[in-house]
Order: C-alpha cells, then sequence, then structure tokens
C-alpha cells in the first residue's frame, strides 16, 4: 500500500508531523534532499534553552533525541530525496531522481534556505572567504579581517563573536538603523574592532585565490574595503519555488494557510516556517506538525 500522507522535509515540523502520523495510525511518508535529517537544527551552534521540556547544547544535539523518538516507529524517511517537481491537485510528487510519490494528503515542510546577495564573486569564492552558512571554526578569524553582510540578529552574533576571537570586523548593512535585538547592538557599540558602515550597498567581492576586498557603495560613492573574508547574513527565505504556480504564497513567498494549516488546495498543507514568516521557533513548527495529523486523522475518520 502507497503512503496515506506526503511528507516533504525532515526539520521539526515535517519529523513532529511524521511523529504525530506514527501516533494517529497514518501511513506516511518523509522525504528529504540532505543527507541527514533535522534542517534548521543542524545549523544551531549555540546551545538551545527557549525548547521546552529539553535544553540541548546545539541543534544537532536536539536533532538526534527527535531521531531517537521517531526510530521508536517505523515512518520511511528518504534521505537524498529532494522534491523536484509537484501536482498538488492529484496529490502527485517526482523527486530529482525521477521517482514518483502519490498520496491523498501532501504535508509541505520545506522550512528556510538563507538568502544571497546574487552579487559577483559571492558564488566564485564561496569556502574560500565568503560564506554564507554558519562560522563555525571562530578562531581561524583571529587576527583577520573580516566584513560581515546585514544587520539583523545573525549579523550582529556573527560580528561579535568574532570580535571576541580577536578578529577585526566591519559589519556592512544598508539602512540605517540596525535590525538586530537591543542586546545585541549595546554590546557592539562597546567593541573597539568592530567597525558598523550603514547605508551601504555590497556590489562585489574581489580577490584571486582567496578573497582580498569587498566593493560597496555608499551614498553615492564606491569603495573598496580590504578584507581576508566576507559572510552574508542577510536571513533567510522560504523554500516555497517549486509549489508558487499552485499556492497563495505572501510578497516574500510565504505560504498561505487557515487556522487547520491547509492551502489554497484541498489536503496540501504547509506547516512550520514556510507559513509562519512572523516567528519561526523550533516549538511552533512542532506545533504545526501535531495540527496538521490531527486534521488529517480526523478527516480520515470522517470518510471511512
Ligand atoms: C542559527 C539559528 C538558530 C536558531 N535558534 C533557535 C532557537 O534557539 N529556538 C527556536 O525555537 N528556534 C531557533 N531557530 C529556528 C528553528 O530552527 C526553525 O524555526 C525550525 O527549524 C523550523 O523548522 P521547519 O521544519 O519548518 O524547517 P527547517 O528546519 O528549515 O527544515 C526544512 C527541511 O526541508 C528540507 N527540504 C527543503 N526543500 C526540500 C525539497 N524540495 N525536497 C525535500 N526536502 C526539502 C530541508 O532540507 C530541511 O531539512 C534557529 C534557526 C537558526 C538558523
Amino acid at each position: 500500500m502507497g503512503a496515506e500522507a506526503i511528507i516533504i522535509g525532515a526539520g521539526p515540523a515535517g519529523l513532529s508531523a511524521a511523529l504525530w502520523c506514527a501516533d494517529l495510525g497514518i501511513e506516511a511518508l518523509v522525504l528529504e534532499r540532505r543527507p541527514e535529517i533535522g534542517g534548521q537544527l543542524l545549523w544551531i551552534h549555540n546551545a538551545v534553552k527557549n525548547h521546552l521540556g529539553s535544553t540541548a547544547q546545539n541543534g544537532r544535539e536536539l536533532r538526534d533525541r527527535f531521531a531517537a523518538q521517531l526510530a521508536t516507529f517505523a515512518t520511511p524517511i528518504l534521505l537524498n530525496s529532494a522534491v523536484a517537481k509537484a501536482d498538488l491537485t492529484a496529490g502527485r510528487i517526482w523527486l530529482e531522481s525521477g521517482a514518483q510519490h502519490e498520496a491523498r494528503f501532501i504535508i509541505i515542510a520545506t522550512g528556510l534556505r538563507r538568502k544571497r546577495l546574487n552579487i559577483p564573486g559571492e558564488r566564485e569564492f564561496e569556502g574560500r572567504g565568503v560564506a554564507i552558512s554558519a562560522t563555525r571554526d571562530l578562531d581561524s578569524f583571529s587576527g583577520k579581517r573580516v566584513c560581515i553582510i546585514g544587520g539583523g540578529d545573525g549579523a550582529v552574533e556573527n560580528a561579535l563573536m568574532l570580535a571576541e576571537v580577536g578578529a577585526r570586523v566591519t559589519l556592512v548593512h544598508r539602512r540605517a538603523e540596525l535590525r538586530a535585538r537591543r542586546q545585541f547592538i549595546e554590546r557592539l557599540h562597546q567593541k573597539p574592532n568592530i567597525e558598523l558602515i550603514t547605508e551601504a550597498v555590497a556590489l562585489r567581492i574581489l580577490g584571486e585565490q582567496t578573497v582580498k576586498g569587498l566593493e560597496i557603495e555608499r551614498r553615492g560613492v564606491r569603495l573598496t574595503l580590504p578584507t581576508d573574508a566576507v559572510l552574508i547574513r542577510i536571513g533567510f527565505a522560504p523554500n516555497t519555488e517549486l509549489f508558487r504556480e499552485q499556492l497563495e504564497l505572501d510578497a516574500q513567498g510565504y505560504v498561505r494557510v487557515n487556522r487547520e494549516l491547509e492551502t489554497t488546495i484541498e489536503n496540501v498543507f504547509a506547516i512550520g516556517d514556510i507559513s509562519n514568516p512572523s516567528a519561526p521557533t523550533i516549538s511552533g513548527a512542532i506545533g504545526d506538525g501535531a495540527t496538521v495529523a490531527k486534521v488529517i486523522a480526523e478527516r480520515m475518520r470522517h470518510q471511512t
């Protein structure tokens, strides 16, 4: 028998939906494009203290606990299985490999990705001085010049962490005011090795074998900041391009859902960060997984 529900994405939302489906007797199949489950949990390198009922040294530790709990059920989770195409009305999904899956209920839990600037040099120097993902090896930046682009929590927190290991940090932000939380901004102003450049736009990343500079434009004037590394921390975007033609999205690409987390297509749900632009959290994603499974169980009960 095929699955009754297909869950796309194995972050907290998808894993919670899988757990609840198993508990409620719904046959589910999870499709995850990466080689391991966890979604953004794998990017959390600090302690997770705000998840009720369980703290963790980092997101990976929390992920391991989710995985252990899920392993007590027999829900199939296909890794390296990126969904490439979907006919949501027909409940049909195609993987990049060409394999096809079908189910009456589709649960989309594809989460967020880090935004890129799409400027010259960004892809060319990625891994050779340019970083989009989280910075783990902080000590390697000691004594180095680092430009960080962005003005939210991620950018300012990274600037503080790097300043603390002795990097010379320039924070480049396109607006006049930073968007980060107040505690971060107060600490930023106390660090002599962080320079803040506001109202500036990054134009291109320069280098040869490795990064040598960042060209920016500020109030109509172009200048090059000499630097050893460029970290891009300009926020997140929802992974919803695949469904753009079929679902109703808001201006930022987040899926619009009703109170049952159902999209504009019957029996197609969007849960977790992709339908929650204002408050993306682990707890919220997990709650969505529970809600969607309960809604599906109720529909199945009334139709059998
Ligand atoms: C640095 C950082 C720190 C954070 N700290 C906290 C914190 O302290 N507390 C807190 O509550 N929240 C925190 N968050 C937010 C939290 O991690 C997210 O809200 C949560 O992970 C959202 O879960 P999700 O399942 O909706 O999406 P995600 O975790 O993004 O998972 C989505 C999954 O879908 C997969 N996917 C995407 N497209 C496809 C496709 N086409 N086919 C198959 N699979 C696909 C992805 O690979 C991914 O595994 C933090 C986030 C970050 C980045």
